[in-house]
């Protein structure tokens, strides 16, 4: 329904007044949280209180930080009997009335679920359109009388179509109901999600980590989220995200890093990379340590002043048994035969002296000599790194840890040629650092996460899958990924096999198939490659209609490159020039040289980019040029999957530039 010019005017006036008022709410209650913080260590009781208190009005004080330029709220909801405006956090004025209510508390869900079919009791949907942080105007859907705009919305159209410069930005004003379903799945939940390039999977995952942290922040204050990224640069460019949502404390790495227990120097041959990778290498290492273990073969014989204590082989032998069966670690596996061995002396020693030994004999029993030399020679102690390179410098120890699982010919390709004198010493390759770490996961148990999100999963190995199982074994996990664009060597071809190395074999799939990202044109041309990526993926459909792309043949490569960049400049948003890794600096250079620097990928905020085709997965621009795709697919052996994640990072246009002949596929 039209609205009368004046009435209109008089309702954005009021808006704004309000958008006023909660920003001066706002400021009250940062003022008040830092007021608190300034005074915490006096009204503390005692020095860890103090601490504790004081991390949580610090944290209090950032996440109440308010950005000149990010609406404060960008919805309003009408019940009958009720009135709010939806935002980024609660807001309440000076009685503790709400003023703004947080995007993630049960109300607002309707903001983004109800519809004309079901309206959920709300009878208005008002959204916000902001430009630069000034209100400027908003639209109404009155689902009470059937009225819906969907994707029709034009503040939803700006938001989509809008250049890109700079990090990722929050989508919590337009988030899409298929998406919002994934956001609210409730934390035991563990889901896979696939979706094509653009769908939002990467958006999805950081809303739902905001989205638990509300709901769940006690429990997972405890044992954290983590967000598991593909490379710093990616890392870098989501990085503002969970901060302007006001979470301020979740975990952001890569898997390299989060598993870094040795340093990585040396390097594999690919096979071998992947022989590592696989997934038959944690029962190699499984059979090495619990291998270790042997019968007990003599008694035990301890001194104690003028006793003489005796335990003969055959409880040992059951002690050792007994505690194999637990399953536990191995190394608390160990302390627990030590702690059972001294229970036997101890009650040797309550029979003979009429008294319950105290804290010191204990303690010295487990150290006696005796002991000692029993557990190291029945139940050894063992270290990840000594475990890992005893397995890859000694052929008797692989061999009798491989079994029949790995060939003569695989044992023979994971043997190091020249082994180091002490696992110290050692040049880890990134690979194996894989296995060090599922050495260290059999040893120990790793700390636990209460919920993982995972991002660019289809490139995550077996092995490296068992890396995150570790540690998620009492948490969930959001799985993220696009099977078609695994560059990975081992990358996954079927969800089911990662959740099952995940240890969540029965967590869903669920597709997302609509881009927000990606011109139709420009999906258009990606999607001549599905047919070579031999994946069963749904296409996507995008809501971009807009969006240019050009296919320029060139004699001079780098000239033709130089143009296109140069008549990209003539546009809003950020340019990215992709070439194969091996090109970039080439092109670079060509850039320089015609007067336009480029940034490095790892500046998220600059202009012009360079990036190597190796770093761009997950990234986009407003602009791309992509240089020479046969480079591109011809530098390694997942290359045309490679040019598919390079040919779907533009968001308004996308120019390729060849001097060879296009790919096969692509034509
Ligand atoms: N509901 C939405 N409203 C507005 N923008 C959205 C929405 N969902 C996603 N986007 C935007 O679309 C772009 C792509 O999203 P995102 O990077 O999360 O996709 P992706 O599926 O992870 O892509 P890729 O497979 O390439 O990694 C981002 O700019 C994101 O902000």
């Amino acid at each position: 329904m039209t609205v009368p010019a004046q009435e209109l005017d008089t309702e954005l006036t009021a808006e704004q007044e309000h958008l006023a008022a909660s920003r001066t709410a706002l400021r009250r209650m940062r003022e008040r949280a830092e007021a608190l913080f300034a005074t915490g260590d006096q009204v503390a009781g005692d020095a860890y209180a103090a601490e504790t208190l004081g991390r949580t009005l610090s944290r209090r004080v950032a996440e109440l930080a308010d950005s000149p330029d990010t609406p404060l709220f960008f919805g309003r909801l009408r019940f009958t009997g009720s009135d709010h405006h939806i935002g980024r956090r609660h807001v309440v004025d000076s009685v503790g009335e709400p003023m703004v209510l947080d995007w993630r508390a049960p109300i607002s869900r309707a903001f983004y679920r109800a519809s004309a079919r079901d309206p959920q009791d709300v009878r208005v949907r008002r959204r916000f359109g902001y430009s630069g942080g000034v209100l400027t105007s908003f639209e109404d859907e009155h689902l009470d009388r059937g009225e819906e705009l969907g994707t029709a919305s034009r503040i939803l159209t700006a938001e989509i179509e809008r250049p890109r410069v700079g990090p990722m930005r929050d989508i919590v004003a337009t988030i899409q109901p298929e998406q919002d379903e994934l956001v609210r799945a409730d934390l035991a939940d563990s889901i896979c999600v696939q979706g094509a390039p653009g769908t939002g999977k990467t958006a999805v995952g950081l809303h739902r980590a905001a989205y638990l942290l509300y709901l769940h922040r006690e429990r997972l204050r405890r044992n954290g989220v983590l967000i598991v990224g593909p490379n710093r640069a990616f890392l870098s460019y989501i990085s503002a995200v969970l901060p302007a949502l006001g979470e301020v404390e979740v975990a952001q790495t890569t898997l390299e890093e989060l598993i870094a227990r040795v340093p990585v120097r040396g390097t594999d041959a690919p096979e071998v990379a992947a022989l590592k990778h696989d997934e038959r290498m944690a029962g190699v290492l499984h059979r090495a340590l619990w291998g270790r273990i042997r019968k007990p073969d003599a008694p035990i014989v301890v001194s104690d002043g003028s006793y003489r204590w005796r335990v003969a082989e055959e409880p040992l032998r059951r002690v050792v048994d007994e505690a194999r069966r637990e399953g536990l670690p191995y190394e608390t596996g160990r302390e627990r035969v030590r702690a059972r061995v001294v229970g036997l002396l101890q009650r040797q020693s309550e029979a003979r002296r009429g008294d319950s030994p105290g804290e010191v004999w204990l303690r010295r029993m487990g150290r006696a000599k005796p002991v000692t030399e029993f557990l190291d020679a029945a139940w050894p102690a063992a270290t990840p790194e000594g475990l890992v390179y005893g397995l890859l410098s000694d052929a008797g120890t692989l061999a009798r840890a491989a079994g029949d699982a790995l060939t003569p010919a695989e044992q023979a390709a994971l043997l190091w040629a020249k082994p180091a004198r002490t696992p110290k010493a050692a040049r880890w390759s990134a690979a194996d650092a894989v296995l060090v770490d599922e050495a260290a996961g059999l040893i120990e148990r790793p700390t636990g996460f209460g919920h993982v999100v995972l991002d660019e999963a289809q490139d995550l190995s077996a092995m490296q899958c068992r890396a995150i199982a570790r540690r998620s074994e009492h948490g969930s996990i959001t799985l993220l990924g696009d099977l078609a664009q695994g560059t990975a060597p081992w990358a996954a071809t079927d969800w089911r096999e990662s959740l099952r190395h995940l240890g969540k074999p029965g967590a869903p799939v669920v597709p997302l198939t609509v881009g927000f990202r990606v011109p139709e044109a420009v999906v258009a041309l990606a999607n001549r490659l599905l047919p070579a990526l031999a994946v069963d993926v749904p296409e996507a459909r995008s809501l971009r209609q807009d969006g240019e792309l050009v296919v320029r043949a060139a004699d001079d490569l780098d000239a033709t490159t130089v143009g296109e960049v140069r008549a990209a400049l003539a546009h809003e948003g950020s340019v990215a020039v992709i070439a194969a890794d091996a090109a970039a600096d080439r092109v670079r250079a060509a850039l320089a040289a015609a007067g336009m620097a480029a940034a490095g990928v790892d500046d998220p905020a600059a202009r012009v980019t360079v990036v190597p085709a190796s770093l761009v997965k997950g990234l986009e621009y407003d602009h791309v040029v992509v240089v020479e795709p046969a480079q591109i697919v011809a530098a390694e052996p997942r290359g045309l999957h490679r040019l598919y994640v390079v040919l779907t990072r533009a968001v308004s246009r996308l120019s390729v530039v060849h001097a060879e002949p296009l790919p096969a596929a692509l034509v």
